[in-house]
């Protein structure tokens, strides 16, 4: 079932005298449970993209629809991964991760079960009661991702969330986020400019042109998981993706 849909969306920023198309007319379907990442070249309008769906920017043309109605604005059932320094860093651990329980009223005891329920699942109990300074950047992007799966969404939305990381803890970070998913069966749209990630990560590769961007082309990893990134047998896959995308970095140069 498609719960999610971008119909010609786009969009323009004004830049001084010159009005910049960034969105050329995305078009995009996304079924129920599916991992979608989203490739490009640099400034295409990958995250502009990424925040319209989350509701948090507008556009000019198009439509979202979300189960087949209009989205609006911002809404549970899409959530927004922000990087990990968007964590609160007067409150606990845990208290990063209960904030958006708390903001939806919901009772102390529940919030708790919760929230150690998802610590659980991202190996982060025994720092429950540590401040997020304290932490590792990885650790603090398992808490951003905790944060966002204790809301429980339908669709999580992820704007390059391990671009800050050190390439073990990436990797790590890659075996973790396809064990999340398969448990969870979220809906997952992820945003990256790392070809290996996305074939690691997604059961659909969406690959922007160059702006105005519309997506150039949508390739399937049919693939077993786990996988890593030093799988030889995902390499047909990291090239499929790349004869796509080096013609449109070129044309933005
Ligand atoms: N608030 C804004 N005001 C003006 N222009 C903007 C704004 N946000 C984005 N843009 C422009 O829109 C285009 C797309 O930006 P966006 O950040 O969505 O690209 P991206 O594909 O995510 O890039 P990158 O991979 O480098 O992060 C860029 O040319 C950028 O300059």
């Amino acid at each position: 079932m498609v719960n999610l849909e971008a119909r010609n969306v786009v969009k323009h920023f004004q830049h001084d005298k010159y009005r910049l198309k960034a969105l050329g007319g995305i078009n995009l379907k996304v079924e129920d449970g599916e991992f979608v990442c989203l490739v490009g070249p640099s400034g295409c309008g990958k995250s502009t993209f990424l925040r319209i769906v989350a509701g948090m920017d507008t556009m000019d043309e198009g439509e979202i629809l979300f189960d087949g109605k209009p989205v609006t604005g911002t809404g549970p059932e899409r959530i927004m991964v922000f990087q990990e320094g968007a964590l609160f860093p007067w409150l606990k651990v845990s208290d990063n991760v209960e904030f958006g329980l708390k903001m939806a009223g919901v009772p102390k005891d529940e919030r708790t079960e919760i929230s150690r329920r998802y610590l659980d699942m991202m190996q982060l109990t025994d720092f429950a009661d540590s401040y997020t300074y304290q932490l590792s950047t990885g650790m603090k992007q398992r808490v951003a991702i905790a944060r966002a799966l204790v809301m429980d969404p339908d669709v999580l939305l992820m704007d390059e969330p391990f671009a800050a990381l050190d390439a073990q803890t990436r990797d790590l970070l890659l075996v973790e986020m396809q064990l999340i998913w398969t448990r969870t069966k979220k809906t997952i749209l992820f945003v990256t400019h790392n070809v290996s990630e996305a074939v690691v990560l997604g059961s659909r590769v969406a690959v922007f042109s160059g702006r105005p961007s519309v997506i150039k082309k949508e390739i399937s990893i049919d693939y077993k998981r786990p996988r890593i990134p030093e799988d030889g047998d995902l390499m047909k896959y990291q090239q499929d993706i790349l004869a796509e995308l080096r013609p449109e970095v070129k044309k933005g140069k």
